[in-house]
């Protein structure tokens, strides 16, 4: 890609973000940071990666504008740089959650293409999952562009109603944390039956990644891959029946549920705002 892709924020999803392009083989002098505080752009800069404390340089470089600051502050940011953003009409790419493409579009002064992108932190290891959304106002050729920074980093899928972004949130842009609470919880478990941390760790990650790779691969879905393991009258039956027991479907239905929810209320809260 011979363009500049600037990451307005370089906190830790824009790290991984760029971390998985350079990793990729993008070229480091085509990424260029910006973020208040200094300490987190270093290891970038020492990659040969351009990186400033000024937004307003960052915005002045950059053919793809990457927000990746928190929604809580993306309106502050954006307002200073409506502009040079009006001036050199790079494509937006927000990755900020809840933050409707149309109250981005009015705070940077209007007209602008924009893709609100909801990534994931494994795009670090290049197994992000990236839901996207494009106004009307991105071609064809923004869109491929859109998908090929994302798509350097994982898998992507397009939703051609916003609203759905925050489902796409609630499903893999939080998803991570879930799988590592439940990692968490096994390594837990697995020492309170006797081992130590470093056996219930190994061996819970090493499951999670065969899981992972078999479910992606296999033939069949997780409910029959599932059914594979769970020998009639033995242990994983017993498993199963006290996570059936404990309500771990309806926990996960209610947690997804109120992330889903959260991201509307940021829109509410935060994108209403002049
Ligand atoms: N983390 C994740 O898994 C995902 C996050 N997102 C979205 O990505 C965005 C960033 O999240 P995340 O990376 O976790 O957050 P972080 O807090 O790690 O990163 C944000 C960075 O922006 C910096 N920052 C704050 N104000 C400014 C400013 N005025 N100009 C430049 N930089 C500034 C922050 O500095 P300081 O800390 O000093 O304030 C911080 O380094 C959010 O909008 C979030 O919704 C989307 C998908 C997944
Ligand atoms: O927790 C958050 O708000 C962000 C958005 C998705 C993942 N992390």
């Amino acid at each position: 890609m011979t363009i500049t892709i600037g990451f307005i924020g370089a906190g830790n999803m824009a790290g991984a973000l760029a971390g998985g392009l350079l990793a990729r083989g993008h070229a480091p002098e085509r990424l260029a940071l910006s973020d208040t505080s200094e300490q987190q752009l270093q290891a970038f800069r020492s990659q040969g990666v351009w990186t400033t404390q000024d937004n307003q340089a960052l915005a002045a470089r950059a053919d793809v504008l990457v927000l990746a600051v928190k929604p809580q502050v993306l309106k502050d940011v954006l307002k200073p740089l409506a502009g040079i953003v009006q001036a050199r009409r790079p494509l937006i790419v927000s990755i900020a959650a809840g933050i409707p493409a149309a109250s981005i579009e009015r705070w940077l002064g209007g007209n602008l293409a924009i893709v609100r992108a909801m990534p994931n932190t494994p795009a670090l290891v290049q197994a992000g999952a990236t839901g996207l959304y494009a106004n009307p106002r991105v071609d064809e050729t923004l869109r491929a562009r859109a998908a090929e920074i994302l798509g350097a980093v994982g898998i992507t899928v397009w939703v051609e109603d916003e609203a759905l972004i925050d489902s796409v949130t609630a499903v893999s842009g939080s998803g991570p944390a879930y799988f590592f609470y439940v990692m968490e919880a096994m390594v837990a478990a697995g020492r309170s039956l006797g081992l130590d941390e470093a056996t219930a760790r190994s061996l819970t990650l090493q499951t999670a990644l065969g899981a992972a790779q078999m479910a992606i691969t296999a033939d069949a879905g997780p409910e029959e891959l599932r059914r594979r393991v769970t020998s009639p009258g033995g242990t994983t039956e017993r498993a199963i029946a006290a996570l059936d027991a404990g309500k771990v479907r309806e926990a996960f239905a209610n947690a997804l549920q109120a992330c889903a929810a959260r991201g509307a209320e940021l829109a509410d809260v935060l994108g209403g705002q002049d």
